[in-house]
């Protein structure tokens, strides 16, 4: 059984006094937008956190969380203005003004209360000093009022009665938490927009993580003599479209088989891989990552069609459904084949399947990617410190769970996966990113990876895929 959550730890425990204040500082700040802003309507997001403390890494992670949809959510309005105040030991806070009507503007932040898995969690004001209809309640917008963390009655009334301990009321927030994030992590259901953008964000949030050995990125192009990190760039731009492509296979797909939703996504799967070559002038940078983003947004697509918002277990079947003829049906005939004719060089992947049976790319579509669960967005959510610290840590966690075919390719012995398990169990060891140890670490492994021409493509294709489900799920 894994170490429950406790959303509160490392917390510091702030007075009433404090509490107090912050509700004057945050009302001079509302009064002040209003008076700036006299047209719009301004929005005041923060969290209802029980007990004294108000702040905490994991409280920022579900305050980013829920902040980032709710932006998504006013995609429709102008936002004029926005501050985030996400370390206030009161609690994180942030403000908006948007032009727009207040009624639709409060009955939007309503149905994200209602409808956002940890919305519950979140308390959203909406006011606008001109409107005549400032004051309309919950109730006169047709929603019932709010209610309780822990028996799910009037959350006022539960208050006013004091019917529930503070240990009952934090303990209903750390199961929102890990519920949420943990347990099995909840995908909001984004448009489309989103969608490619945070692919692209992904691409390009790997691309400049650094130190990465033997890899690409803004300090080094590691064992790659014939790219540089403004190769990623060019080739993450030229793969945005291929993305929405995909999440709208997934979103439109009615079909009964999964596997013909692989198939419907391959033609432009290849016209992505061209299109790559166009942009990178013939060189192989994210060939992995064309195959394994493109197929784990088709199945999040389809996980999140009709606006649900799907377990990553529920997407992850669905990776393995799409892909579940991968190994015995086409690999294991192709490398048959090609042996039996002779009429072509087999790829990195087929030669390994053939010689060490290693399944590789494929394997791990097939098993549903599953250290993006139990190792790439556990990593990311545990890890303390800037986004590359984080980012690294993740790397080097998913370098250390996987069997990375570029990897044994460049090594010309799978062996080189136990080696690679040294490498990272040492820079654990040292503390991982977080030190200047691990981070020196780092990098006199890029100068080991380079001089035995070394690189963990395939880690950094997990990472593209974790990188991206966090941004959906607001751990980035
Ligand atoms: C099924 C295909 C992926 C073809 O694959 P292949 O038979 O070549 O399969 P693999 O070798 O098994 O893997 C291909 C790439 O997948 C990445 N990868 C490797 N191991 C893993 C793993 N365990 N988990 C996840 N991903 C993994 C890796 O890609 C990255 O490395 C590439 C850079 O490598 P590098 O050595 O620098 O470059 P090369 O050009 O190969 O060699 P050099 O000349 O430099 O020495 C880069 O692509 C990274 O992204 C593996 O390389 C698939 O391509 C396919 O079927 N394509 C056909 C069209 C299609 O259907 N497309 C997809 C539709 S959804
Ligand atoms: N940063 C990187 N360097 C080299 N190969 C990669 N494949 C995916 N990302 C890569």
């Amino acid at each position: 059984m894994s170490e429950r959550v406790d959303v509160f730890k490392n917390g510091r425990a702030v007075s009433l006094e404090a509490v107090l204040e912050n509700r004057e500082w945050r009302v001079a700040k509302q009064e002040k937008l209003e008076a700036t802003f006299k047209e719009e309507t301004v929005v005041a997001v923060k969290l209802n956190m029980p007990g004294a403390i108000k702040n905490s890494p994991a409280i920022q992670q579900l305050f980013q969380a829920g902040w980032q949809l709710f932006l998504a959510e006013l995609s429709t309005w102008e936002i004029r203005h926005l501050e985030v105040f996400s370390k206030r030991p009161t609690g994180p806070e942030g403000f908006l003004v948007v032009t727009g009507d207040l009624t639709a503007i409060k009955k939007k932040a309503i149905a994200f209360e209602e409808q956002f898995f940890m919305g519950r969690l979140f308390d959203i004001d909406t006011m606008a000093k001109t409107a005549p209809d400032y004051q309309l309640s919950r109730r006169e917008l047709g929603f019932a009022p709010r209610t309780c963390l822990v028996c799910d009655d009037d959350a006022k009334a539960c208050a006013k009665a004091r019917r529930h301990d503070l240990a009952a009321v934090q303990e209903a927030v750390n199961r929102i938490y890990e519920e949420y994030f943990v347990i099995d992590p909840v995908i909001p259901a984004w448009n489309e927009e989103m969608v490619k953008k945070a692919a692209t964000f992904a691409c390009l949030a790997e691309a400049v993580t650094a130190p990465k050995p033997g890899l690409v990125d803004p300090l080094s192009t590691g064992a790659h003599a014939d790219m540089d990190v403004y190769d990623f760039i060019d080739s993450s731009l030229a793969l945005e479209n291929y993305f929405g492509l995909c999440l709208d296979a997934g979103r439109h797909f009615r079909g009964s088989q999964l596997s013909h939703l692989l198939t419907a996504i391959r033609p432009s799967g290849r016209r992505a891989e061209e299109l790559m070559y166009l942009a990178t002038n013939g060189v192989n940078t994210h060939k992995g990552t064309i195959f394994t983003l493109g197929i784990l947004i088709a199945a999040y697509g389809y996980a999140s069609r009709n606006q649900q918002s799907p377990s990553l277990s529920f997407v992850q079947s669905v990776v393995s459904q799409m892909t579940s003829q991968l190994l015995d049906d086409e690999l294991a005939k192709t490398v048959a084949q090609a042996d039996s004719q002779g009429n072509r060089a087999l790829t990195a992947g087929e030669q390994q399947y053939r010689d060490f049976q290693l399944t590789g790319v494929r394997g791990e579509v097939v098993n549903g990617l599953q250290p993006l669960a139990t190792v790439g967005l556990k990593t990311l959510r545990e890890s303390r410190g800037s986004r590359n610290e984080r980012l690294l840590n993740t790397f080097m966690a998913l370098s250390g769970s996987i069997v990375d075919s570029t990897l044994v390719k460049r090594a010309g012995d799978p062996k080189v996966t136990a080696e690679l398990a040294d490498w990272v169990a040492q820079f654990n060891r040292l503390g991982g990113a977080n030190t200047e140890a691990g981070m020196r670490y780092l990098k006199e492994l890029d100068q080991t990876f380079v001089a035995r021409n070394l690189s963990m493509g395939g880690a950094a294709d997990y990472l593209v895929l974790t990188a991206f489900l966090g941004r959906l799920t607001g751990l980035l």
